[in-house]
């Protein structure tokens, strides 16, 4: 790697300034989105890098850009246009990009995010323009090293990197190599909400084929063309990405994202103790599902260890969330045993019951066979989420189903017949996935219900209070927990730093008045990341898994990077990747 050339540098100065060294002149500088600030360059440094007679000359500062793009992006019609352009803008000038997110935040997180992200990437092929992110092929194995190391950065220039193999995009299923998009989305969100430098990251799609015939057969289509490569295949190809990023970016964590169900669980139990590796399905929506359980559960005076706890919808997150509570409440005294007992999962085929068929992960909460014995089914041998609401009176009911409407009115008000103030958490994503609208839950209830959802919703106005709706998006607290590991270089991520994670932003949370939201709201991101950076940092250290942080909140404040231009050095000399320090070359 040493003899790499590098055309930008970006470093901190003496007085902690940000500083980019710039080596390419001219056109190329205007080409690559980290050294393009376009008008902003005063006329010395466009003479300096030879800008000069390519730039209208009026001088603008960033501000004053943004107010432009503000208005461009409103003239345009709809959501997914306003995500081409935006990803257009990221794609051309990223810092712009960035600040135009952070100065919108909580109108622009559902067009550079979910759920317009959704749309996107069903449509990937064909609005597709500039690449960005690495694309790995089951059929070129031998070309992963290769691949991951074209992006010329150094063993100390990576602290993140996103991985999907797209199976399990959001609720949407298999999308191909249009995942790389939700890779590219999630790191977006880790820069906007936790400050994460948009040089030290690497988003990575696994194309491994796809078994959505509609992509397969759209002749368009840019990913591999055949059906996805399960087995022993797959396993060697995740490995050696996995054995290979670590050669590549020993200091990086691993995010994994959108994996179907089986693959999540089990690539994290295999990964988890060998590198510093995240599931955000698993893990992330685990924390803030937990956050806003523990959040409720609290404001209406209860213990978690006496809730009854329906979960629609067994897979990925699901399960994840379940694991999590789990563990709280074994914190709380329960055995594991009485633990497991307060949860009723149910799948596709109704109700887990012993005896049925299921995944490993499920095993632990499979209900006893008999228990449904007196029940009076709906329909004969399988147990529905109607006839488990009737029967369990459950406190606590999530959804994880990719199901829309399957929170009927018949369910929620038989739930809330039996509880003071039901937990409800429609989950699933995008928007038109959802197990039910807070609107309607808020009306069947009549506003006892508690309510957090995947996506983003409007308030609701209920008997003049007005109902601020929290997302329980693992984007609140994925960011953050990010921003934890790189401060403190954790060599993993255990369960204790997820179960901190997630009491760090319950603690954010009051709940008084009918109306309160159960999680801080997404525009407060970057102060909810840095609370639980600092929490995830200090339970690596109690964990041994990273040294403690001597002046923790400093030192979490100072690694969070700022979309603004940094000063400009025009310099000749070449760089090559340094493998002690801090700096960000490309
Ligand atoms: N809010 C968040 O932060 C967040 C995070 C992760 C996932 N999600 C959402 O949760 C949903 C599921 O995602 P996942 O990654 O867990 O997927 P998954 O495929 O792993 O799990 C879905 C589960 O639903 C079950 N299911 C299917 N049909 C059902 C039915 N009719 N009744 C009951 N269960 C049924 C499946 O058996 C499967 O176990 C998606 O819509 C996703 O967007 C939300
Ligand atoms: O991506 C999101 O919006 C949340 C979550 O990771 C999901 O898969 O739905
Ligand atoms: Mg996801």
């Amino acid at each position: 790697m040493s003899d790499i050339t590098r055309q930008f540098r970006y470093r901190t100065d003496e007085n902690g300034k940000e500083v980019v060294e710039i080596a390419i002149r001219g056109k190329q500088v205007l080409d690559r989105p980290m050294t393009n600030f376009s008008t902003a360059y005063s006329l010395e440094t466009r003479q300096a890098l030879g800008l000069t007679g390519l730039l209208p000359p009026a001088v603008t500062t960033l501000p004053i850009q943004l107010k432009r793009l503000y208005t461009q992006l409103q003239r345009l019609p709809n959501d997914l246009d306003k995500h081409v352009f935006l990803m257009q803008l990221h794609d051309r000038n990223e810092i712009a990009f960035h600040a135009l997110v952070a100065e919108h935040l909580d109108e622009l997180m559902p067009i550079i995010y979910t759920p317009t992200i959704g749309e996107a990437i069903t449509q990937f092929s064909s609005w597709f323009t500039v690449p960005r992110g690495v694309f790995l092929s089951i059929d070129e194995p031998d070309q992963i090293e290769a691949a991951m190391s074209s992006t010329n950065q150094g063993p100390d220039d990576i602290d993140l990197v996103v991985v999907t193999d797209s199976e399990g995009i959001l609720g949407i299923g298999d999308q191909g190599v249009g995942g790389v998009r939700i890779t590219i989305g999630k790191l977006a969100v880790y820069t906007a909400a936790a400050g994460i430098h948009p040089l030290r990251v690497l988003p990575v799609v696994l194309d491994v084929g796809t078994d959505n015939l509609e992509l397969l057969n759209d002749p368009g289509y840019l990913g591999v063309r055949h059906a996805r490569v399960r087995g022993e295949r797959y396993d060697e190809f995740v490995d050696q990405f996995v054995k290979t990023t670590h050669k590549l970016f020993p200091k990086a964590m691993l995010h994994w994202e959108d994996f179907g169900a089986s693959n999540a669980h089990a690539l994290l139990n295999r990964y988890r103790d060998e590198v510093c590796s995240f599931n955000d399905d698993i893990q992330g929506t685990a924390a803030i599902v937990v956050a806003a359980v523990l959040a409720g559960i609290k404001g209406s005076g209860q213990r978690l260890k006496n809730q009854r706890i329906v979960v629609h919808g067994a897979g990925t997150a699901g399960i994840g969330i379940v694991d999590l509570l789990k563990d709280v409440m074994m914190q709380q005294g329960l055995s594991e045993e009485e633990a497991n007992a307060r949860f009723y999962c149910l799948g596709s085929r109704g109700l887990i019951r012993e005896g049925m068929k299921m995944r490993d992960f499920q095993e632990p909460y499979a209900r006893p066979a008999d228990e449904i014995e007196d029940w009076d089914l709906t329909e004969p041998g399988r147990a529905t989420l109607k006839d488990v609401v009737s029967n369990v009176h459950p406190t606590i009911l999530i959804g994880t189903s990719g199901r829309p409407g399957s929170f009927t009115e018949d369910i929620v008000r038989e739930m809330a017949a039996h509880v003071d103030r039901p937990i409800i958490l429609p989950l699933s994503n995008p928007t038109t996935l959802h197990e039910a609208v807070p609107s309607d839950l808020i009306q069947w209830t009549d506003g006892r219900a508690m309510i957090a959802t995947g996506s983003p919703f409007k308030p609701v106005q209920h008997n003049g209070a007005e109902f601020r709706i929290a997302q329980a998006n693992n984007a609140l607290v994925f960011p953050g927990i990010g921003l934890g590991v790189i401060a403190c270089r954790a060599s993993r991520v255990t369960d204790h730093m997820i179960a901190a994670a997630a009491q760090a932003v319950a603690d954010m949370t009051e709940i008084n008045a009918a109306g309160d939201a159960l999680l801080p709201s997404m525009d407060a991101m970057r102060t909810v990341s840095a609370t639980v950076a600092v929490a995830v940092a200090k339970a690596a250290a109690d964990e041994g898994v990273a040294e403690p942080l001597e002046n923790p909140l400093q030192d979490i404040w100072a690694q969070m990077w700022q979309p603004v231009y940094p000063r400009v050095e025009a310099v000749t000399n070449q760089y090559t990747p340094k493998g002690k320090n801090k700096d960000t070359a490309k």
